[in-house]
């Protein structure tokens, strides 16, 4: 069945932040180290500025003909927070309903979640509580949770009183600023809000160098090395059942040819 996407609701957007921690404890902070990875996960309404937000924070530029985001895109940010550098992975994905199903493939992992709304759009705000309910029921748990309303500079057209997201955010614990990526405001606030919000490290893994060691993200990639690891044991294991089999029935499976070439050195597996 063809599902024309262009007629679906443009409405929930995710953007997904991805903050890593580079320890400092020698001081040495731009000396490359052993990355702390956690996650932010943003999500808001399609055309509240989440990409222009992350411009901001990320370039200090501000692009009043921004293209809508397609797909999604990826950017990182480094900055000292205290003793520690908190790098930021951001994934800004693309405000779109046809694009929400992605959205769990962004905050699973995230260690927190900026949710923006615009102030000059009722919807988006409660768009927005949408995307709080859904990062609760399916969000990691401890997500830091930040509301930030986009577009203040345009107040005189506001139709999403202050009082209205404090109060929410208050219900919810969570962080709330209203900004603007047009005129820089409360841009820098807001991330730095949510890196004071990233709970202390674990002085566990703090290794001997004093690097913090690997955290979520490496984990991810730990996984995944181990996964191949055990795909690659399957394999030994099954050439070798292959190797006994043959050696029963008194002959080579699948042809002599392979199993002396990868028991190497010339020698043969038959006694
Ligand atoms: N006045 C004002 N306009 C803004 C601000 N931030 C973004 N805009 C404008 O709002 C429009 C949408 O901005 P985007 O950053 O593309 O919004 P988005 O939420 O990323 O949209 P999608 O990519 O479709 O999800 C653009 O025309 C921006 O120039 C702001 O702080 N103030």
């Amino acid at each position: 069945m063809l599902v024309d996407v262009t007629s679906l609701p443009e409405t929930l957007a995710p953007l997904l932040i991805a903050v890593s921690i580079l320890s400092d404890s020698s001081g040495e902070l731009e000396k490359q180290m052993e990355v702390k990875h956690r996650r932010v996960t943003r999500v808001n309404d399609t055309g509240v500025g989440k990409s222009s937000i992350v411009c901001r924070f990320v370039q200090d530029h501000f692009d009043h003909n921004i293209s809508p985001t397609i797909g999604a895109s990826f950017m990182t940010k480094t900055v000292p927070c205290g003793n520690e550098l908190h790098k930021f992975l951001i994934w800004d994905t693309a405000g779109q309903e046809r694009f929400h199903s992605l959205a769990p493939m962004y905050y699973r992992g995230s260690a927190a979640a900026v949710i923006v709304y615009d102030i000059t759009k009722q919807d988006s705000f409660h768009t927005l509580k949408k995307w709080v309910k859904e990062l609760k029921e399916h969000g990691p748990e401890n997500i830091v949770m930040a509301i930030a309303g986009n577009k203040c500079d345009l107040s005189d057209i506001r139709e999403v009183p202050m009082k209205d997201a404090k109060e929410y955010a208050e219900s919810i614990g969570a962080i709330v600023v209203e900004t603007s990526a047009k005129n820089a405001v409360n841009i820098e606030e807001l991330f730095q809000g949510i890196s004071q919000q990233i709970p202390p490290l674990d002085p566990h893994e703090i290794s001997n160098n004093g690097a913090i060691k690997l955290g979520r993200q490496t984990s991810q990639t730990e996984c995944k090395v181990v996964m191949a690891l055990k795909v690659m044991w399957v394999l030994v294991l099954a050439r070798a059942v292959w190797k006994k089999v043959g050696r029963n029935d008194g002959g080579r499976p699948g042809g002599g040819a392979v199993e002396e070439e990868v028991e190497g050195g010339g020698s043969k597996a038959e006694p």
